[in-house]
């Protein structure tokens, strides 16, 4: 795991942000060394959808990133985490569609619908949002975007939409207490 002091769309306050990439084992490792934080950032390379984990060739990226959120999720030390979800990749996940790619031969779940990269997000982030909902340890918000964060203008946007939700949910929870 690497650490890095940072300011998050927010000048004169300053966040820690930690990557926590790595092989399967570490992802699933760091967990519960996260307690107390504010917010979680989690990225999920959807564009992944078609691809296997180096390490372990039975395992679909894509599903590995939604088995990493379930746990995240229902982790009862992150309970009172803000959890926010970057469905990232996306430009090339329309890039993998267009060429004809389709979603549904990896994601069989996805059925019939239409093999566009809005209908698949739109289907993504309702699963994401499904698995938060279902396996969150008490009821809470989860913010679910989709990124391509390599666009740097746009992923400015979000992060301040990110800050801003992060605030009122802090905000929220100090009024309920
Ligand atoms: N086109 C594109 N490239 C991206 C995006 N996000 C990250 N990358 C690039 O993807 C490469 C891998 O970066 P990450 O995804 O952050 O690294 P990682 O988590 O170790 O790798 P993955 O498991 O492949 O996601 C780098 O070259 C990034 O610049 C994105 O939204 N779009």
């Amino acid at each position: 795991m690497t650490a890095q002091k940072g300011i998050l769309a927010d000048p004169g306050r300053e966040w820690i942000i930690y990557d926590v990439g790595g092989s399967r084992t570490v992802r699933r490792a760091w967990v519960p060394y996260f307690e107390n934080i504010t917010a979680i950032i989690f990225l999920a390379p959807i564009s992944c959808f078609d691809e296997r984990l180096l390490e372990d060739s039975n395992v679909n990226r894509l599903e590995d990133s939604v088995s990493i959120w379930r746990a995240i999720c229902s982790t009862k030390l992150l309970s009172k985490t803000t959890m926010i979800c970057f469905l990232n990749k996306c430009d090339i996940l329309k890039r993998k569609l267009d060429s004809g790619i389709r979603f549904k031969t990896y994601v069989p779940i996805f059925g019939e619908r239409e093999n566009s990269a809005g209908v698949v997000v739109k289907f993504l982030r309702n699963r994401f949002k499904d698995i938060h909902t279902k396996h969150s340890p008490e009821k809470r918000n989860a913010y679910i975007y989709a990124t391509t964060v390599t666009d740097t203008t746009t992923t400015a946007a979000t992060l301040t939409n990110v800050r801003d939700s992060v605030l009122q949910e802090y905000l929220r929870r100090a009024d309920v207490m």
